[in-house]
């Protein structure tokens, strides 16, 4: 008998000094919401440095002050961003200064505190999403419910080529969404100890969405 069975693809931790220093103080109870917005901002900004990496180029004559010459651009319409609202807005922004031609697609879910299962309220999303690349940004992957339910949601509409990028990911979250989708790509900055008793990440940071915008 043939086994379809698919070896997940092992997360990706980002682990450069930057990463871990702006990290660091977005964990910290202390930082404000100003300074929280500010380093997601920037975490953002790196991370996205790597999650674009496999991007395809394509060819583009232009001309120097000296001469013409053949440069690279990217091939803009491959991919797009997805944000898991609200916390994965946080993330969006830095991104889209780096490539702030991408369509952005947004997936409205929250975590039900009871059963810890995904509620999802909004779906928005690009066309051509089975063409493109979606690079999906949520800064948290707990019990790992919402980015499997999402990306559930997004093949479901076609999506194939798909990136899950997070900033705090736990071991528990990585194996939900390998499980799920062994065929995505994980990129973290942190795989943190696990969950507390609320399935809050520990050490963790707390919780994304009410720290980005102030809320509780
Ligand atoms: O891996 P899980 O256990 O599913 O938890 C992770 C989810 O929890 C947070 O969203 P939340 O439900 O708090 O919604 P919010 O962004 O609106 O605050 C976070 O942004 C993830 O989407
Ligand atoms: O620790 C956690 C877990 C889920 N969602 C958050 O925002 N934080
Ligand atoms: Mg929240």
């Amino acid at each position: 008998m043939t086994s379809h069975a698919v070896t997940p693809l092992p997360p990706l931790v980002l682990d450069h000094p930057l990463i871990k220093h702006k990290l660091t103080h977005l964990r910290r109870a202390e930082t404000s919401t100003a300074g929280f917005r500010r380093l997601v901002r920037e975490l953002s900004l790196l991370m996205c440095y790597e999650a674009t990496r496999e991007l395809p180029l394509e060819p583009v004559e232009i001309q120097t002050p000296l001469e013409p010459m053949q440069g690279e651009q990217l091939a803009g319409p491959d991919v797009c961003f997805i944000s898991i609202l609200r916390a994965g807005n946080g993330l969006l922004d830095g991104m889209l200064d780096l490539v702030p031609f991408a369509p952005v697609g947004h997936i409205g879910l929250y975590r039900d505190p009871e059963t810890l299962e995904a509620v999802e309220y909004y779906l928005k999303l690009p066309s051509q999403v089975s063409s493109r690349r979606c690079i999906v940004v949520d800064p948290m992957l707990a019990t790992g419910h919402s980015a499997a339910a999402a990306i559930t949601r997004l093949k479901e509409k076609g999506a194939r080529k798909l990136l899950f990028t997070c900033l705090l990911s736990t071991p528990e979250g990585i194996a939900c969404l390998q499980k799920a989708h062994p065929d995505v790509q994980i990129m973290t900055c942190s795989i943190d100890r696990g969950l507390d008793e609320h399935s809050y990440i520990v050490p963790g940071l707390g919780d994304a969405g009410d720290r980005l915008f102030g809320t509780r």
